[in-house]
C-alpha cells in the first residue's frame, strides 16, 4: 500500500492524512437523484425499471412470495443455518442488555414525567446484495429492531438475475428464520426510495436502516428529510493501528478481509514501526494473490483511500485514528486496553490480536452496520437504540400545578406570549 508519513501538524489536520474514496457520497448524489425522483413520481414500476437497469433482471413482482422464503428455508445447509443461528443468539443477547428502560421522575409532588421508551411503528431495513448476498446483515438489522420491538420491519434487497429476480436464497432464509415476512426484491437508491415515498405495493417507513455501496450512501443523505436514517454506512473501511508487537500476517489478513468487500473499500495501516510497514506489505503480497476476489482486493488496497500511516509514536496514532474515525477500527499495539480508552471516533473499536474485524461482521454479538466516511464522528452503529424513541409523559396534578403556575405565566409575559399563561391561570385562579 502507498506509504505516507502523518503530517506532524495539529491533529486536525491528520484528517488528510488519507482522503476518502474517489467517487464520495456527492459524486453519487448527481447519480441517485432522478432515481429517487422517479419512484416518488411513478411507484412500483420506477422501482422496477431501475432494478433492471442497475441490477439485469426485472422480477414478476416487488413483493417477494411467502412460497418463496419457505421454501429457502427448507433448503438453507444446514451449517449455515447453524452459523446464522448462533449470530442471532449472541447479537440479541447484547441487544436485550441494551434496551434501555422507561423511567419517571417526580420533580415535585404530584409532578410527574416519565421518559418512555417508544419503538418506531414502521421500519424499512436495506441488505446489500450486488458484489456479495451479505446474509448476516438480515441479522445485524432485523434483530435490534425486533427487540425494540418494531410492529412493522419491510425488508429490501437487489433482485438477482441467477435467482428469476429474487434477493439470494440465503437472505430469504435468514428472512424466513427471523420471522421477516415483508420482503421486496429491490436494490440501491430505488430500495430507499420504496421505503422512503411509499409506492402501491410497499407503505412508506418511518426509519430506513442498513449499509450498502456509494448510491445507498448518497441516496439516504438525498432521502434525509423525507425518512429517517440510521447513518450513511457506505462503502467499508478497516484502520489497524499497530507497533512493532503486532503480528504483521494478522494485519495483512484483517486488511484483506475487508478490502474484498468494495473496489471502493478503505484499507489503513496506522504504525509507528517502518519494519512493521514493510513486514505487512510483504504479506500483502504473499496473501492477495491467493484471495479468491484479489482483483477487487488489489483495486481497494491500490486506491487513493488506502494507505500505510507512518506516525512518530502511538500517541499521534491514536491522534490519526481519532481524526480518521474509521468505520471498524483494530488495535494491534502492547497494552490494548489503554489505546483503545482513548479512542473517540470510530464505528467499532476491535482490541487485542485475536478479536478481528470479521469476528463482529458476523457472530461476536455486537453491529457491523457502522458509519463511513468519516460520520463516526457524530453517528453510531447501529444498534437497538436506533429503533426506538424517548417520549416525554408529563402529568401533573391540580397542587403540583398551582405549585409551580404563577412562574410558568411570568415566563409567558416575559415572551409576550400572554395565552400561554393564561391557559395556567384559568386554572389556578378558578
Ligand atoms: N458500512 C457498513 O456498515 C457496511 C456493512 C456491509 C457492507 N457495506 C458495504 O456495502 C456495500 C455493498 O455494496 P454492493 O454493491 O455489494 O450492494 P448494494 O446492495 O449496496 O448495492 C447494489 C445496488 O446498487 C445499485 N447500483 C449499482 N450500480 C449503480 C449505478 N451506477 N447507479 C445507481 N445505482 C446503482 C443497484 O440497484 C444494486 O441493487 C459495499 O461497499 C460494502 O463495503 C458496508
Ligand atoms: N464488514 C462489513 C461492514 O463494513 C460487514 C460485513 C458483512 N458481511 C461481511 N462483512
Ligand atoms: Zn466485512
Amino acid at each position: 500500500m502507498d506509504l505516507r508519513s502523518a503530517d506532524p501538524s495539529t491533529p486536525a489536520e491528520y484528517r488528510h492524512a488519507v482522503p476518502r474514496a474517489e467517487v464520495d457520497v456527492e459524486h453519487a448524489l448527481a447519480a441517485v437523484a432522478p432515481i429517487c425522483a422517479d419512484v416518488r413520481e411513478r411507484g412500483s414500476v420506477a422501482v422496477l425499471e431501475a432494478g433492471e437497469r442497475f441490477d439485469r433482471v426485472r422480477p414478476e413482482r416487488l413483493r417477494v412470495p411467502a412460497e418463496a422464503m419457505e421454501r429457502a428455508l427448507a433448503e438453507l445447509d444446514p451449517q449455515i443455518r447453524a452459523g446464522l443461528e448462533e449470530s442471532i443468539t449472541r447479537l440479541r443477547t447484547t441487544c436485550e442488555a441494551e434496551l434501555e428502560e422507561s423511567v419517571t421522575t417526580e420533580v415535585a409532588p404530584g409532578a410527574r414525567v416519565e421518559r418512555r421508551i417508544v419503538p418506531m411503528q414502521r421500519v424499512g431495513l436495506y441488505v446489500p446484495g450486488g458484489l456479495a448476498p451479505l446474509v448476516s446483515t438480515v441479522i445485524m438489522n432485523a434483530v435490534p429492531a425486533q427487540v425494540a420491538g418494531v410492529p412493522g420491519i419491510a425488508l429490501a434487497s437487489p433482485p438477482q438475475a441467477d435467482f428469476g429476480g429474487l434477493p439470494h436464497p440465503t437472505i430469504l432464509a435468514a428472512c424466513a428464520l427471523l420471522g421477516i415476512d415483508e420482503v421486496y426484491a429491490a436494490g440501491g437508491a430505488q430500495a430507499l426510495a420504496m421505503f422512503a415515498y411509499g409506492t402501491e405495493d410497499c407503505p412508506s417507513v418511518d426509519l430506513v436502516t442498513g449499509p450498502g455501496n456509494i448510491f445507498v450512501a448518497a441516496a439516504k443523505r438525498y432521502l434525509q428529510g423525507t425518512v429517517a436514517i440510521d447513518s450513511e454506512a457506505g462503502p467499508t473501511e478497516i484502520a489497524i493501528i499497530a507497533d512493532d508487537s503486532a503480528d504483521a500476517a494478522y494485519v495483512a489478513a484483517d486488511l484483506i478481509s475487508q478490502a474484498e468487500h468494495d473496489p471502493l473499500a478503505a484499507s489503513v495501516l496506522i504504525t509507528d514501526s517502518e519494519a512493521l510497514a514493510e513486514a505487512v506489505d510483504a504479506e500483502l503480497t504473499r496473501q492477495v494473490p491467493e484471495a479468491k476476489h484479489q482483483e477487487r482486493i488489489s483495486t481497494a488496497l491500490g486506491g487513493r483511500q488506502s494507505a500505510t500511516v507512518l506516525v512518530r509514536d502511538v500517541d499521534q496514532a491514536i491522534d490519526v485514528a481519532n481524526a480518521y474515525a474509521a468505520e471498524h477500527l483494530e488495535i494491534q499495539t502492547r497494552d490494548t486496553s489503554a489505546v483503545a480508552a482513548r479512542i473517540v471516533n470510530a464505528g467499532a473499536v476491535f482490541v487485542g490480536d485475536f478479536t478481528p474485524v470479521s469476528l463482529g461482521d458476523y457472530a461476536a454479538g455486537s453491529n457491523h452496520v457502522l458509519p463511513t466516511a468519516g460520520c463516526a464522528c457524530h453517528s453510531s452503529g447501529l444498534s437497538v437504540r436506533a429503533f426506538c424513541k424517548n417520549m416525554h409523559v408529563v402529568t401533573y396534578s391540580a397542587e403540583a400545578l398551582h405549585e409551580v403556575g404563577d412562574k410558568v405565566v411570568t415566563l409567558a409575559e416575559a415572551e409576550d406570549l400572554p395565552s400561554h399563561g393564561a391557559a395556567v391561570s384559568i386554572r389556578t385562579e378558578r
